[in-house]
């Protein structure tokens, strides 16, 4: 599994400073959820990982390596983005979206789709058993199927650190069930996973470890169920802690 190091990483546009010095590091088989208020950064960070935007300062390292040296087939090897499940505009085959995930690589370049890489398309669709909606449009599918979809793209892609954004936005408690189980399960594979939630609870109960954010710093780090417990996310949110009154 890759190693992921974020060292010291700022950013800022139009002169206000949006991330300052965030540094943490994470590992195989980890599950890092990142927390904070609207604004926090939470994004931003999510996309300086994934290069899509260049640091004011700091880096990020892949395995040791810093990805700002990388090609971007390089990097699509060791990092696949998992982004929310909206925003269709094409109705294709979800055959074709999984497989989409193999031009990260650079593959896929050939007009028909290679063996190979319908092979990992398919593989990766096995595991996350949506065999069966192969050749159904991507539009026409649920928000745990279109996630699970954009899943099995990473999967495909052969990433072994998936990066998502709020990926239980718009499902319902079943389908975030499934969603976390599955989750665990790669993790358990030794993928690193490192989402954004705005659910603490379910972040506690699922993820090993919790980073909260806020204003743009790294206010904690640690054990999940730790770093979430009713004062922490009272005091991460700006709220006052009520506890149940008795029974
Ligand atoms: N391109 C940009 N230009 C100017 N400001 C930006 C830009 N992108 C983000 N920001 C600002 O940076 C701050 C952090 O935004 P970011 O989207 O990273 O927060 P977030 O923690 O992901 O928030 P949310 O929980 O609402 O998704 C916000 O104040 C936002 O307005």
């Amino acid at each position: 599994m890759t190693g992921l190091v974020v060292d010291s990483l700022s950013f800022a546009r139009g002169g206000r400073t949006i991330l300052d010095g965030v540094s943490f590091a994470m590992q195989a088989g980890e599950m890092v959820a990142l927390l904070g208020p609207n604004g926090a950064g939470k994004t931003t960070l999510l996309r300086l990982v994934l290069r899509l935007l260049r640091p004011r300062s700091g880096r990020v390292l892949l395995d040791g390596r810093a990805i700002a040296g990388m090609t971007r087939r390089v990097l699509a090897t060791h990092l696949a983005y998992v982004p929310q499940g909206h925003g269709v505009v094409f109705p294709y085959r979800v055959r074709d979206v999984v497989a989409l995930g193999r031009l990260a690589g650079g593959a896929m370049l050939a007009p028909v789709v290679p063996a190979a890489d319908r092979e990992a398309a398919a593989e990766a669709m096995a595991r996350l058993a949506i065999g069966h909606l192969a050749d159904r449009s991507y539009a026409a599918l649920s928000g745990g199927e279109r996630q699970a979809v954009l899943i099995a793209r990473a999967l495909a892609q052969g990433a072994r650190l998936l990066v998502l954004d709020e990926p239980e936005t718009g499902l319902d408690y079943g389908q975030q069930q499934r969603l976390s189980g599955l989750l665990r399960g790669l993790a358990g594979e030794g993928y690193g996973i490192l989402a954004t939630t705005h659910d603490p609870l379910r972040a506690a109960r699922n993820f090993s470890r919790a980073i909260l954010m806020r204003e743009g710093r790294l206010v904690a780090d640690g054990p999940a169920a730790e770093m979430l417990s009713a004062q922490a996310i009272a005091g991460l949110y700006g709220f006052t802690a009520v506890s149940a009154p008795p029974a």
